[in-house]
Order: structure tokens, then C-alpha cells, then sequence
């Protein structure tokens, strides 16, 4: 099973190895993951595209995370999702409960400090989080549709946080074009299976932990891999918390860097690929003596989808290591461990 003290952690497609697990940072070691330039994917030039394709390509095959920059989302949209994410960690948590994950079917609404468990044997996770995904106006066919829960209390923040959503869909589906291209598939290859509804959008509050006798089995957010396609995170500038575990088995600090955000490959990704695209481990420690904000927004296809291996990323010599899956039903899966 997971384990922070010990050497694996159970992902969603196995157990993972990981060969060190000091906290201590590597010095330095943040440039190695890379930066890629968006203003490229955004061309109307296709051998731009492509060139950028293939910078997509090294970084999901050698490191799993890597930064964005000339994203197109505008500073004000990212700035005010932050505002209304303080504003509703700031309520009551009689407030905050009163939307309570665990009373909702799909996996929407705020989780507690403590309520949710990324690594099983570690004692929770010191973050709380507010979950959104896109809004059905009534309970779905799939077990993962349905509404979102706003909080009763303020009901300014719906406007700007589902404003961020709606651009990070796009975002997403121009990521899911590079995606493809770079796995030489055709540029829409994903195209009809991204309606912007398999995705999750979490609101993330980390508090400070202390620096003395850190306890490592309550982590800000223990170590783990993200269970969808791929995950586009907006950090806090200036407040430094997740760690990456790079090839080497050392934690690399992924240091905020302003207008970018870190993508990284999730497990449904990496079931695409058979593996070729790493779904990298990381985890969170803030202990910085300040609040950490953050927004991932975990972007996978529709639920309908059947996840399967891609022949361009099968050989004799690497046959298909994941049977097909329903992609909803892998996701409430992993999600349930989780909580
Ligand atoms: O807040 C962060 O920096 C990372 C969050 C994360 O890894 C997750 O929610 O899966
Ligand atoms: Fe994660």
C-alpha cells in the first residue's frame, strides 16, 4: 500500500516505487521541469504546433510535470478565483459543512481539514477543498453527473469561480489537441470525447504546518498521482508547498513561477499511453507559516468515455499493460479510496 515511510505508493494502475523519502529539497533541481511555451500550441502554423508537440512530448516522458506559460487565461479571472476560494475558507465550518462532500452523490461540495486521506496510510491530509465540476442541471445518466453545491452564504463567489472553470475547459481541450498531436495522432483525435464534462474543479486551502516535528504521515497533501487524464494547476505566487518526485527518486521543489501553470499527467493519462507518459508522483507540505491557496483543475474525458490503449503507443515488445475501462467509473473508483 501507499506508504511515506516506506518506498511504494499505490496509484489507481499499481504500486509505485519510490526510492526516497526525505523531506529535504534537492537545491536547484526546479529547472528541471521544463517550461513549455503555449504561444506555439496557439499558432496557426502547424509545424509550430508540433514543435511544441514534441517539447509536450519530452516532458510527459521524462519528468510527467511541466509548467505553461502564454496560457491565454487572463491574470484578473485566475486573481478572483483566488479571492473568492479565501472568502469561502474564511466562512464558519458550520457554513462550509452545510455543503458537505460526503452528502453529495458526486463527489461536489467542501471537504474538512483531515476529510480526505491521498495516501492510505497516512492519517489525512492538512488542506480543505471545495469541488466543482460542470453543472448538470439535474442528476446524470453517469454516476459522477450532477449539480454543484454553492455555499448559501456567498453567493458572489459562483460567478467568478465558474468563469474560471469555463476557461480552463478551453485551456483543456487545447491541451488534449496537443496532447494528440504529440502522440502523433491526428490534432482532434480526442476532440469528441472532451466536451468539457469530465473534469473536476477543486479549490484548495493548505495552512501552515509546523516546521519542528513535522509529522510526515499529515502531509498538506500526501503523496500520490492524479487519478485523471491531466491536471492544470494555478499555485499561490510566493508560497511554496508541492514537491514532484523526479527520476532519480528525489522531491523537486515545483516552485510557483509567475503567469504559469504546472500541468501534469494523471493515471488516466498514463493508461492511455501504456505508460509512455508518466503520471507523476507528488505531494504538498506547506511550511511556509502562511495560507496556501490553489486551484487544479483535473481534466479527463466524458465519463462515457472508454479509456483503452493507444496502438501508436504499443509494440510486440510493449503490448497493452491496461485493459479498456469506463473513465467515470474509474474516477468514482479512485475517488472513493480517497474518501
Ligand atoms: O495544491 C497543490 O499544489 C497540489 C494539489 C494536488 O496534487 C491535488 O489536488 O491532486
Ligand atoms: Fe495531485
Amino acid at each position: 500500500m501507499a506508504s511515506t515511510t516506506g518506498t511504494e505508493v499505490l496509484t489507481g494502475n499499481g504500486p509505485r516505487k519510490i526510492l526516497s523519502n526525505s523531506i529535504d529539497l534537492k537545491p536547484g533541481d526546479f529547472s528541471s521541469i521544463p517550461i513549455l511555451d503555449l504561444s506555439l500550441a496557439f499558432s496557426e502554423d502547424l509545424t509550430a504546433r508540433k514543435k511544441c508537440a514534441e517539447e509536450l512530448f519530452d516532458a510527459c516522458t521524462r519528468v510527467g510535470f511541466f509548467y505553461i506559460k502564454n496560457h491565454g487565461v487572463p491574470e484578473q479571472v485566475i486573481s478572483e478565483c483566488f479571492a473568492s476560494g479565501r472568502e469561502f475558507f474564511d466562512l464558519e465550518l458550520s457554513e462550509k459543512m452545510k455543503i458537505y462532500i460526503k452528502d453529495s452523490e458526486n463527489f461536489k461540495g467542501y471537504t474538512p481539514l483531515l476529510g480526505e486521506n491521498t495516501d492510505p496510510t497516512g492519517r489525512g491530509d492538512l488542506h480543505e477543498g471545495f469541488d466543482i465540476g460542470y453543472d448538470y442541471s439535474s442528476e446524470g445518466k453517469n454516476q459522477m453527473e450532477g449539480v454543484n453545491r454553492w455555499p448559501e452564504a456567498l453567493p458572489g463567489i459562483k460567478e467568478p469561480v465558474t468563469t474560471y472553470f469555463d476557461h480552463m475547459v478551453t485551456l483543456g481541450k487545447k491541451l488534449f489537441q496537443l496532447f494528440a498531436l504529440s502522440l502523433d495522432l491526428e490534432e482532434g483525435y480526442f476532440d469528441n470525447m472532451v466536451s468539457g464534462k469530465g473534469g473536476v474543479m477543486r479549490l484548495l486551502h493548505y495552512p501552515p504546518q509546523k516546521e519542528e516535528g513535522l509529522d510526515m504521515t499529515q502531509l498538506g497533501i500526501g503523496a500520490h498521482s492524479d487519478y485523471e487524464c491531466f491536471t492544470v494547476l494555478a499555485q499561490q505566487q510566493g508560497v511554496e508547498a508541492l514537491q514532484v518526485l523526479n527520476a532519480t527518486g528525489e522531491w523537486v521543489s515545483a516552485v510557483p513561477l509567475e503567469d504559469t501553470f504546472v500541468v501534469n499527467v494523471g493515471d488516466s493519462m498514463a493508461r492511455w499511453t501504456n505508460d509512455l507518459y508518466l503520471s507523476t508522483i507528488h505531494r504538498a507540505i506547506n511550511r511556509t507559516g502562511v495560507r496556501r491557496y490553489s486551484v487544479p483543475f483535473f481534466f479527463g474525458v466524458d465519463y462515457e468515455t472508454t479509456i483503452e490503449v493507444l496502438e501508436s503507443c504499443t509494440s510486440e515488445s510493449r503490448p497493452p499493460k491496461y485493459q479498456p475501462i469506463n473513465a467515470g467509473q474509474y474516477i468514482k473508483q479512485r475517488l472513493n479510496e480517497t474518501y
